[in-house]
């Protein structure tokens, strides 16, 4: 159906209540709400809704090209095209993106996209299946860029990476080892852990509830808080709105490219789930 933003946006719910919003543009989730009407995602209150811009918050999707690790725009041109439904039902939706003159321009691969974005009872599934449908093998990075909704930044931390080498992109990429149990955030972050365990967390003490974040198929996690001075810079984010967020975004990145051989399909997943505490 068409929201007030004229564009197509599907509406999942689960029989337990829970919601999920997703857009055919970039099949991009806006929207999840757990079986208690509480939303999980973050969404700038300057986002634009217009073709090509990408959506600022939920989950864009960072395809074929995360950052700005290959010739293309950062994160790619996925988040900023159009998809299409190719199957569903009330809590679950299935979205393809096929590869067409604009695209092959810029990426002489042809490849089919699907998207499929489930939700349970507090929990919210996101599978990307990428085809190679040339005749040449190909390189890709990519990551689900998920926007998770935080009371406050002070409040908030991210567990699970202690010990894991990462890449500051904020020092030209270099190499360092998290030390601590938990990221905070008192200044602008932006690092690409490698090689992380699958299972990480943002837990948000101001509200009691932590989400889990688990994937599968991508050895990479990005976690980014853009603090006063880039969100300042970000027509589409609002002044104060770095407080509410924190991203987490499972990825191949530093640890890739994968390359997809000609009618091969690479797969990855994550599933976000709410725990109260
Ligand atoms: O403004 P964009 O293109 O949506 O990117 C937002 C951020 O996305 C993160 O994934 C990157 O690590 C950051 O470097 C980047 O600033």
């Amino acid at each position: 159906m068409d929201d007030n933003t004229g564009l197509q946006k599907i509406t999942l719910r689960a029989p337990s209540g829970s919601t999920a919003e997703v857009y055919c543009h970039g099949a991009h989730v806006t929207s999840w709400k757990t079986t208690s009407g509480e939303e999980m995602l973050f969404l700038s209150n300057k986002a634009v809704f217009k073709p090509p811009k990408a959506i600022r918050g939920g989950i864009p999707v960072c395809f074929p090209q995360f950052g700005g690790f290959g010739p293309l725009a950062q994160h790619g041109f996925a988040r900023n095209s159009e998809f299409t439904v190719v199957d569903g039902g009330s809590s679950s939706v299935t979205l393809s993106l096929q590869t067409n003159e604009d695209h092959l321009k810029l990426f002489p691969h042809p490849f089919e996209l699907l998207v499929t974005v489930s939700i349970g009872d507090e929990e919210l599934e996101q599978t990307l299946e990428a085809k190679n449908t040339g005749d040449k093998p190909f390189e890709l990075t990519a990551a689900l860029h998920t926007y998770i909704a935080v009371s406050s930044i002070d409040k908030a931390h991210v567990v699970g990476l202690k010990g894991v080498e990462y890449m500051d992109s904020l020092q030209d990429k270099k190499r360092l080892k998290e030390g601590g149990d938990s990221i905070t955030f008192t200044d602008e972050l932006d690092r690409i852990y490698l090689q992380t365990p699958d299972v990480l967390e943002v837990v948000d003490e101001g509200k009691n509830r932590a989400i889990q974040v688990e994937k599968e198929g991508f050895p990479d996690a990005v976690v980014w808080n853009p603090w006063i001075q880039k969100a300042a810079g970000m027509a589409d984010f609002g002044d104060d709105q770095y407080k509410e967020m924190v991203c987490l975004e499972p990825a191949v990145a530093g640890s890739g490219p994968v390359t997809l051989e000609p009618g091969k399909t690479w797969k990855a997943k994550q599933t976000l789930s709410l725990r109260h505490f």
